[in-house]
């Protein structure tokens, strides 16, 4: 999996050391019946409008990320994240047209909790590293969840590949790869107290995702 591979930093070693979560996260039934072609269609156009109101939350996180970082490098690239999500916010807006679903849902319970998630770490006082463990962890459950979906043998539906490719392509795991680098760069010098903090949140966001995917494969 590319979530560990290459050089063992910090966050390789939790994501061995947190496995059971990890793959709870990245290969939940959900993620498992797009690869087989199982999935209820159902499930699927309820994840899509949840996760729109997700992703609308998640650009005040990834903006805070943007205001807390001092490298120039780690600038360029926070800021490539907030130019894929305007992105990301249009295909999500066509294919709800495509599905014909309404993106004007009520939150579910999970996405609430998430969502109440990424403000808390949107504070100013939030340590960079701390954050940054958090959008490398979010980034990279969902390319390993549906890069799994694009591999050989995958019965992925035709009208889900869109869905998979965009989270699964090579470009967004290198994406996912540089902030693993700048995480783990963070984390190198940064106190215990932060580090052990840091392994919270990734924690926190493996649980989060988990409960997204319930939330989708659930009927209310
Ligand atoms: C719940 C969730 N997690 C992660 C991502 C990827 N940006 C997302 N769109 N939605």
């Amino acid at each position: 999996m590319s979530g560990d591979g290459g050089e063992r930093g910090t966050t390789a070693r939790w994501v061995e050391k947190h496995r059971p979560l990890y793959l709870q996260a990245t290969r939940h039934p959900f993620i498992c019946g797009i690869k087989d072609g199982s999935v209820n269609i159902s499930a699927f156009r309820r994840w899509l409008a949840q996760d729109y109101l997700f992703v609308r939350e998640f650009i005040p996180f990834i903006a805070s990320l943007l205001l807390k970082a001092s490298k120039e490098s780690d600038v360029d690239v926070v800021l490539g994240g907030i130019a894929a999500l305007n992105d990301e916010i249009s295909w999500f807006r066509k294919e709800a047209s495509k599905w014909g679903i309404s993106l004007n849902v009520v939150p579910q319970m999970a996405n609430l909790e998430y969502c109440r998630f990424l403000q808390s770490l949107a504070l100013p006082d939030v340590n960079y590293s701390v954050a940054m463990t958090a959008l490398w962890a979010i980034e990279t459950v969902y390319h390993e969840s549906f890069s799994f979906c694009l591999e050989g043998g995958s019965k992925t539906p035709d009208e889900l590949m869109e869905a998979c490719c965009r989270w699964g392509n090579a470009d967004f795991g290198q994406y996912c790869r540089t902030l693993r680098k700048i995480a783990d760069r963070c984390l190198e010098t940064s106190s215990g107290d932060v580090v052990s903090e840091s392994e919270e949140i990734f924690i926190c966001v493996l649980n989060f995702e988990n409960d997204f995917w319930n939330m989708s494969l659930s009927e209310l």
